[in-house]
């Protein structure tokens, strides 16, 4: 792993690692066990909890509940529905915490130009899938850790009312969700042959909307982590990525408020909010070489470009996508599910921010 390789640096003795490959098989067992569905592209998933997962995730997912059990009053953990911005919101958290007190971008800063954002931060589940259980205690602090489990799953040890990790849940309307899975899962590689070739739009309208989608359904786990937010508001800050998108600065100064980490007087006169705003911008970080070459995604059987992490970056663009049934067709869901929550989705995109000018459809 490129943030941390001494989270698996091998000081377990012989016994240690047979006993965690023994566990490791015994989670296997048990998901094999589990009711599953032909997913996306028939990779399948399983049902845990009442979540689907992808099998190697669900690994992960078990592994974490069982074996993190101490967080850490620096912890932050970065949490998302799948292709929620993910990536956008671990460049953000790593350009608050990373800067040094002076006022402007720093060297700190600067490494997010040349490591992709998903290495700014684990992602758990493919960190914990393997045999090998990852010592965290290696990464240094403030922890930042990335992951996409439903609130009701992660590690008691976690939700405990006494925990002193804090946690920041990025949620996105749900078609633009939906749209930006199937194009990233369609570019996924897999050596599975029954792997199917692309899915399309149709088809993956159907599965979302029955929750059939890796980590859904979508709605209960917004659900979860905005009840929670509504609780315990010091712990755990809920954005949306439509909110984050028209006003950035506003966003980025109430992530480093949460984080413990407030811009100084004059880190606001130098600019240097705006500086960050810019520098995890999608265009910015869609532009970097590190960004747009290599792939990841060996720990859990797959091929990922690092480029699929970034594809348009906006607000609406399911209208590009979705005929109107079936766009009415998950808005019906969002409707019935979200009622009476609090949690809304605007059914129209925000007005533009200005510099994305005309782009919005
Ligand atoms: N910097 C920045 N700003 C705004 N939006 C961004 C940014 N980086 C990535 N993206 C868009 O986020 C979508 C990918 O989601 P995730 O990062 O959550 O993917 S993952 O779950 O970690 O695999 C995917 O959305 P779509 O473009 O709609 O597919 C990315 O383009």
């Amino acid at each position: 792993m490129l943030f941390n390789p001494h989270c698996f640096d091998g000081s377990k003795t012989e016994g240690e690692r047979d006993g965690e490959l023994r566990a490791y098989q015994q989670r296997q067992e048990e998901i094999s066990k589990l009711p599953v569905e032909m997913g996306w592209r028939n990779f399948p998933l399983r049902l845990y909890h009442g979540f689907w997962f992808h099998e190697p995730h669900l690994n992960g997912v078990i592994s974490i509940r069982r074996n993190f059990c101490r967080p850490a009053p620096s912890d932050l953990f970065l949490v998302t529905f799948p292709k929620s911005g993910t990536t956008w919101l671990k460049a953000l958290a790593f350009a608050i915490t990373n800067r040094s007190s002076g006022h402007h971008i720093n060297s700190g800063h600067r490494s997010i130009l040349s490591r992709h954002p998903q290495d700014c931060s684990p992602y758990l589940e493919a960190f914990y899938a393997g045999p090998q259980v990852p010592d965290l205690d290696a990464m240094p602090s403030p922890r930042l850790l990335g992951t996409h489990m439903p609130y009701s799953l992660l590690p008691e040890s976690l939700r405990d009312e006494g925990s002193p990790s804090r946690i920041i849940y990025l949620c996105r309307e749900p078609k633009d969700t939906l749209v930006s899975t199937v194009h990233f899962i369609n570019t996924m590689g897999s050596e599975q042959s029954s792997i199917a070739g692309a899915i399309s739009m149709d088809q993956a309208v159907e599965l979302f909307c029955k929750g059939l989608s890796p980590y859904g359904p979508v709605w209960e786990h917004q659900l979860e982590y905005w009840r929670e937010s509504q609780r315990r508001p010091d712990k755990l800050l809920f954005l949306k990525y439509e909110d984050v998108m028209a006003e950035p600065e506003a966003n980025v100064r109430k992530l480093a408020n949460f984080i413990g980490r407030p811009f100084s007087p004059e880190e606001e006169s130098s600019g240097l909010v705006a500086e960050i705003v810019e520098l995890c911008c999608f265009e910015k970080l869609s532009g970097l070489e590190v960004n747009r070459t290599g792939v990841r995604g060996k720990e859990i059987g797959v091929t990922i470009n690092n480029s699929s992490f970034f594809r348009k970056g906006k607000v609406g663009d399911w209208r590009e996508h979705l005929l109107p049934e079936m766009a009415e067709k998950v808005d019906v869901i969002t409707r019935d599910m979200l009622q009476g929550t609090g949690l809304s989705h605007s059914p129209e995109p925000p007005a533009p921010h200005a510099d994305q000018g005309d782009e919005m459809p």
